[in-house]
């Protein structure tokens, strides 16, 4: 081996002369080590000097909001618009969390029947008259036995919820009677894909046929007038809770249902943590790289966000209005419209985003026109209105407020010295389930960001 190296031209030339000293021979290797490890430090430097051209010429979107203010569904949105082949070639993979969604819906009204049941049984209401005191015409808004059958029948679906959570959604994240979370949109299809041929598979089959099986009994009591009266009166507003898809369920659950662009839309995953969406904006001339930052919106994870703050381009802002009647999940006492209007002061004159665009999302008007029409009054959460108790009137008002705290903050931001002049503010009402609509919002988003872009760059 040694003659062998030693014929080698390049072994050679390194070779020390003979007679070379032991201090000469470390002086020698002294010196190699310091030349590798200065080619090293320039390697990561042009490494880094490449990542950070790479992110020069992206446009990072930060999509913030309060939790189910729609970021995720809006993310979704944008893919149909910009990765519509992918997005679409991932719908096999939501399934699952549909009937997760359907079955922690009716495992709710389970409970809340069961629950009203116990109640009326512990204090049986007073009768009417002594007429309708026959126990087989009971007392009209009372549960009867029906229920109770009904209640009896679905209760295998508790089980399969707690199963479902378990083995299917190991990536996701949830504490008991919690709602599952998703750490990274990618991670989780990427699991799904993985335990596809695995025992979670079996459970996915068999969830599909128990739900199958049910729809009759779940539709039966979902539909039901007395179940209805009681979800009202518990504040229970199933337009949030994904009762959406209970009200289309023989098409859910049928076996080989598939969702379509809308379902994978309305379909609730909760975030936790930072997801980085690479969207590809093809342009007449070329292309642009966008990064989307979706984060979990809850109180708890907010400090999570400011990292992101620094190299961002735009905040779309997301703020419910449907939510002005709601309180915060992890805060009960605190309205869910103030908490959007306190978080939005925040981000109005936050000197860390002095620079970055604002385009302001004020979604799920869908839903406020729904409440409003129902009677709900908006007067009532919201003191400082007086209008009539229309969407549109509403939506004016808070539009105004919105950008009212928007230039409050600007000031702060002049005094200072902080403010942008090319700072742009945009506001847009949306309603995230209306596919066609929000693809026209988000092509006039585009042509906003694009146009400040390449007019920074001096293409303009
Ligand atoms: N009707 C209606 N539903 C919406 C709208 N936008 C979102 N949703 C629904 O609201 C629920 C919550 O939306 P998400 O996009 O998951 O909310 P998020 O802001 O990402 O919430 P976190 O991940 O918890 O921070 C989902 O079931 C959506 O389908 C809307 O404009 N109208
Ligand atoms: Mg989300």
């Amino acid at each position: 081996m040694a003659a062998r190296s030693s014929e080698d031209p390049l072994t050679r030339a390194m070779e020390l002369p003979k007679g070379t000293t032991t201090e000469t021979r470390a002086a020698r290797h002294q010196l190699e080590a310091l030349a590798k490890q200065t080619s090293n430090e320039i390697d990561d430097w042009l490494k880094r000097d490449a990542a950070v051209a790479k992110r020069n010429r992206q446009v990072r979107l930060l999509l913030l909001g309060q939790a189910e203010s729609g970021k995720s569904t809006m993310l979704k949105n944008m893919r149909l618009v910009y990765a519509k082949e992918e997005f679409q070639n991932e719908r096999l993979n939501w399934p699952p969390i549909i009937h997760y969604n359907v079955l922690r819906m009716t495992a709710t009204v389970i409970r809340l029947v069961e629950d009203a049941i116990l109640e009326q049984d512990a204090h049986p209401p007073t009768r009417p008259s002594a007429s309708s005191n026959d126990v087989t015409h009971p007392h009209p808004g009372t549960f009867t036995n029906e229920h109770r059958v009904l209640c009896l029948r679905l209760k295998p679906l508790l089980e399969v919820e707690a199963g479902m959570s378990k083995h299917l959604v190991q990536s996701l994240y949830r504490r008991p009677g919690e709602e599952v979370c998703v750490h990274s949109y990618f991670s989780w299809t990427k699991h799904f894909q993985s335990v596809r041929h695995s025992r979670a598979d079996a459970l996915k089959t068999e969830v599909k046929r128990v739900l199958n099986g049910s729809c009759s009994t779940i539709t039966q009591l979902w539909h039901d007038p007395i179940v209805r009266r009681l979800l009202q009166d518990q504040g229970f507003q199933p337009e949030h809770e994904a009762g959406f898809f209970l009200d289309e369920l023989e098409r859910i659950t049928a076996l080989d249902y598939e969702p379509t662009d809308l379902d994978v839309c309305k379909a609730r995953l909760k975030t936790i943590g930072i997801t980085e969406t690479q969207l590809r904006v093809r342009l007449p001339f070329g292309h642009t790289d966008w990064v989307v930052i979706d984060v979990g919106g809850s109180r708890t994870q907010r400090a999570a966000w400011k990292p992101f703050f620094e190299d961002v381009h735009a905040i779309v802002f997301l703020a419910p209005l449907s939510a002005f009647n709601q309180t915060l999940e992890e805060i009960p006492g605190v309205n869910r419209l103030e908490d959007s209007m306190l978080l939005w002061t925040d981000i109005s004159s936050s000197p860390l985003l002095a620079r970055a665009h604002l385009i302001l999302f004020l979604n799920k008007i869908d839903l406020l026109r729904k409440k409003l029409e129902r009677g709900i009054k908006f007067g009532s959460f919201v003191r400082t209105y007086e209008g009539p108790n229309d969407c549109d009137a509403v939506c004016k008002y808070m539009k105004k407020r919105f950008l009212s705290i928007y230039k409050e903050g600007l000031e702060k931001l002049k005094e200072s010295e902080k403010a942008s002049t090319s700072r742009i503010i945009k506001s847009f009402f949306t309603s995230a389930l209306d596919l066609t609509s929000t693809r026209e919002v988000i092509m006039q988003v585009e042509s906003s960001i694009l146009h400040d872009n390449l007019s920074n760059s001096k293409m303009i």
